[in-house]
């Protein structure tokens, strides 16, 4: 046996096409293209890579994107005051802070900040308090689109054991709450739970979200489980070039799990493209009653 691939990049690259209709006639609508701001602080290169990346999406669905980029030693006050700028600024639909922020900044502070109906990251509190109380509202966009990709390939989780690993505000809280919402039996493990191999092994779906290359091992994979691998590792290969792995050893778990993502061309590719529903969803939201999108789920 050996698993089915969750092909995250076909699916982005479908639905990106979809989004770009919808902007289409939204922008025909409303007389202008929604629009996305990214606050990136500093020169982390993985950092910078992403957000090229988000630009670059930004471009292909006519989203307008606008970067803001700070030097490493920004302060607080002049973040939140471009955050409070944002917020006021009728072009702009979305913001997005790029997190991990440099230690001296409080990116729990600056994320307060950030209007609800512009957060499209659906990480702060109104919006984590709308998932947590199961209402529609924003989603972050990595937990979203590890669901939209589990629901592409018509994967089953009502009543099946979900075991998520990693516990970050970004990604295993929140995909634990969905997975919750869609029915599963969900147990969140982390670096402190006893057997973490015994607890993966229980699940019909495993999702990985800790960052450490090899964390999942076949023994810890049930065979047929549906494994999702939302690690993100750069490692230097034995040839000395750079790539990109997940938390999953690929090769050796293929052969025990039922379905896999890949790493790249997985779950990384439906965070970008839920990113961009999330801001459609903002812009669509104000012209409510006139053009409606789905729900921000
Ligand atoms: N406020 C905030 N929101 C985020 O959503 C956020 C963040 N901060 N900080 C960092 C993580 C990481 N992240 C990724 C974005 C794109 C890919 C991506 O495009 N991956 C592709 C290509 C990877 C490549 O080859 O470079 C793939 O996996 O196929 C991955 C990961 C968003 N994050």
């Amino acid at each position: 046996m050996t698993a089915q691939l969750l092909d995250g990049k076909a699916l982005a690259q479908r639905m990106q096409a979809e989004l770009a209709q919808q902007v289409k006639v939204l922008q025909a609508n409303h007389k202008r293209p929604p629009g996305l701001a990214v606050l990136m602080v500093g020169d982390n290169p993985a950092s910078a890579a992403y957000v090229r990346n988000k630009e670059r999406a930004c471009t292909i669905v006519g989203i307008a994107s606008y970067g803001k980029h700070f030097p490493a030693d920004a302060t607080q006050a002049e973040l939140e005051q471009t955050i409070h700028e944002l917020n006021q600024d009728d072009r702009v639909d979305g913001i997005l802070v790029q997190l991990p922020l440099p230690a001296h900044l409080d990116s729990v502070a600056l994320l307060n900040q950030i209007d609800p109906d512009k957060d499209a990251d659906g990480l702060h509190p109104y919006n984590l308090g709308r998932l947590v109380r199961g209402e529609p509202g924003l989603r972050s966009c990595t937990p979203a689109g590890v669901m939209r990709l589990l629901e592409e390939y018509q994967i089953d989780l009502s009543g099946k054991q979900a075991v998520v690993i990693g516990r970050s505000l970004l990604v295993g809280k929140p995909i634990a709450l969905l997975l919750l919402e869609a029915d599963a039996t969900v147990t969140i493990a982390h670096s402190r739970s006893h057997d973490l191999g015994a607890i993966a092994r229980s699940a019909d779906i495993l999702i990985a979200a800790v960052g450490r290359q090899g964390l999942i091992t076949p023994e810890m994979v049930k065979p047929g489980a549906v494994v999702v691998d939302v690690g993100i590792n750069r490692i230097t290969d034995a040839t000395g070039k750079s790539r990109l792995v997940g938390d999953v050893d690929f090769e050796a778990v293929q052969p025990v799990a039922g379905y896999l993502t890949p790493v790249p061309g997985g779950v990384g590719a439906m965070t970008v493209t839920m990113l961009l529903h999330n801001t459609i969803w903002s812009y669509s939201q104000k012209f409510a009653g006139s053009v409606r999108l789905n729900s921000g789920t």
